[in-house]
């Protein structure tokens, strides 16, 4: 097999002689090629046609995923070896979907325990969504409010949003940022007695996660008295001794595995509040989606295989071409919440400067991932997508039908909408053309001259689109499995670990340092001018 650093220089000199790739050429010479370079599972599409890769790129990729060990890492991922090597831990995300047989982890098959756990959270939600379990004087629970940050809120919070259709249980509510704006504009609109919390953190000891709970703790004692504590609050999390310190009754509390990321455990317990909204059938409705991307992940062939292509095309943009953000745009406001929720996937996971082993990395690792629903995105960013001095791949996302029948008219508009920036993207448009359009409506021949540099786009420029029926707890669960998938995919071909995440510490310990000295009770003596500028100006703007 060929090395990595031989597959590796082999598709940077491609790159160097395809330089000049002209996607409209490329559509123009061959007529199949959107169906060369798509694939499908069941309803869901993956176009990656407008993307500068011929079959000589996805066969110079393939050959750098076999060099990387790409089929080799997954497998060792799926059957629950210790790969997230600086925890030594093993990731096992996939066994929370999953249904079919044992998942061994430590000499020990874990479904059981997962199981467990589903079936009391299902328990516990279907008495909160049918009011035998009341608050501490007997009112239906109105309002859940998920009290969690990073992955024990992003997941949830996009998920409950995406899944709106299916949104018959209580309203749910997220509460993530240490602000206090953001419990305080919660906790105001809501009655305690109608309120149960979910407090949601793998680890129980995050700051931001704390300090909110015991806010909403001292909101259900001002307002009920001490002994309603226990009927307004359930957590999640692996530290059930924490949990059980901070008083909250040990047959309302959830609890998943250290071999569960963060950002990949809205499958687990962390999805309590998923459950609550849409119910335990929705629900698993949406493990089975991802169990399907999982079992396709693990058996499609290269050439179908969707989460091993988006992860190819995404290195080929990162690695080789150096384009260095992502924009992910869906056509779907119900998907609002996807970017961000894929920010944390995506850049928490392979945003790593080292390669498994310690040493540096040799290419460019995860892009910055950003984006906004369309059509909104339109009127805000795509002129720097469409005429802007760097080249930023899009990823579409849209569902071929709405949950409105009655508002088909919409759909339409948003479909329409979708392809028509893809094809923009793709085509641009030359001066030529953008003289003759001026001409045609009657513009003398020198605004023609002076107008038409500004309305030329260069066009050639790449996007994936990503295409299913609909929006339904099936789809979403598969969607979240092929990005998940597609991140570690890019981690393998990059060679680094894409789940620890060394880079959030440094600024948690800084914090921890410098609230003394916020608060007052300490100088800022020993640091650095910038910071204790800050802090002196925070103190007299305070003062005033
Ligand atoms: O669930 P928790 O232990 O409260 O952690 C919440 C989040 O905070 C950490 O700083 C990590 O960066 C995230 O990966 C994690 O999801």
């Amino acid at each position: 097999m060929i090395a990595y650093s031989d597959a590796l220089e082999a598709l940077r000199e491609h790159h160097r002689q395809n330089g000049q790739f002209d996607l409209r050429e490329a559509f123009k010479a061959d007529p199949e090629r959107f169906a060369t370079f798509s694939a499908s599972l069941d309803d869901l599409t993956l176009d990656f046609s407008k993307t500068a890769v011929s079959e000589e790129t996805l066969q110079l990729l393939g050959d750098l995923a076999d060099a990387a060990g790409v089929s080799e890492r997954r497998d060792a991922m799926f059957a629950g070896d210790p790969i997230n090597g600086t925890e030594k831990r093993a990731v096992l995300h996939t066994a929370l979907r999953n249904s079919s047989g044992p998942v061994i982890h430590a000499g020990h098959d874990v479904m059981p325990d997962v199981e467990a756990v589903l079936a009391a959270m299902g328990a516990f939600a279907e008495k909160i969504r049918s009011g035998e379990l009341t608050g501490a004087t007997g009112k239906r629970f109105t309002d859940v409010v998920n009290i969690g940050i990073g992955g024990s809120d992003l997941g949830p919070c996009m998920a409950t949003l995406a899944l709106a259709p299916y949104h018959d249980g209580p309203a749910c509510h997220y509460v993530s940022n240490v602000d206090a704006a953001h419990i305080a504009d919660t906790l105001r609109k809501l009655d305690p007695e109608t309120t149960l919390f979910i407090v949601a953190s793998k680890t129980f000891t995050t700051i931001e996660t704390m300090t909110n709970a015991e806010t909403a703790r001292q909101w259900i004692i001002g307002k009920l008295g001490e002994a309603a504590v226990g009927a307004h609050f359930a957590a999640v999390s692996t530290a059930l001794d924490k949990v059980a310190a901070f008083g909250i009754d040990a047959d309302r509390v959830f609890g998943f595995w250290d071999w569960v990321g963060g950002r990949y455990s809205m499958w687990s317990a962390i999805g309590l509040p998923i459950m609550i909204a849409v119910g335990p059938e929705n629900f698993r409705l949406m493990l089975d989606g991802a169990a399907d991307m999982d079992q396709h992940f693990r058996e499609a062939p290269l050439r179908q295989n969707l989460p091993i292509l988006l992860g190819l095309v995404g290195f080929w943009h990162r690695a080789i071409c150096a384009y260095p953000s992502r924009a992910v745009i869906p056509y779907d406001q119900r998907l609002a919440r996807l970017p961000a929720y894929l920010q944390q996937l995506d850049m928490e996971s392979n945003g790593k400067r080292v390669k498994l082993d310690g040493s540096p990395v040799v290419t460019p690792t995860g892009p910055i991932v950003w984006g906004e629903p369309g059509t909104n995105g339109q009127h805000a960013f795509f002129q720097l997508l469409h005429q802007g001095t760097d080249v930023i791949p899009v990823e579409f996302i849209v569902a071929a039908q709405g949950h409105e029948p009655e508002l088909k008219q919409h759909h339409d508009l948003l479909v329409a909408n979708c392809l028509a920036q893809s094809e923009a993207l793709m085509k641009g448009r030359t001066l030529e053309e953008a003289k003759a359009q001026l001409l045609s409506k009657g513009m003398d021949a020198a605004e023609v001259e002076k107008l038409a540099p500004h309305r030329v786009f260069p066009g050639n420029r790449p996007s994936i689109t990503i295409l299913y029926r609909m929006l339904d707890p099936y789809a979403l669960g598969r969607l979240i499995a092929l990005y998940e998938h597609r991140v570690f995919v890019e981690a393998a071909l990059f060679g680094i670990n894409a789940f620890d995440q060394w880079g959030v510490e440094l600024g948690k310990e800084l914090a921890t340092e410098l609230l003394p000295v916020v608060e007052g009770t300490k100088d800022s003596s020993g640091r650095d001018a910038s910071t204790a500028g800050l802090v002196s100006r925070v103190h007299s703007l305070r003062s005033k």
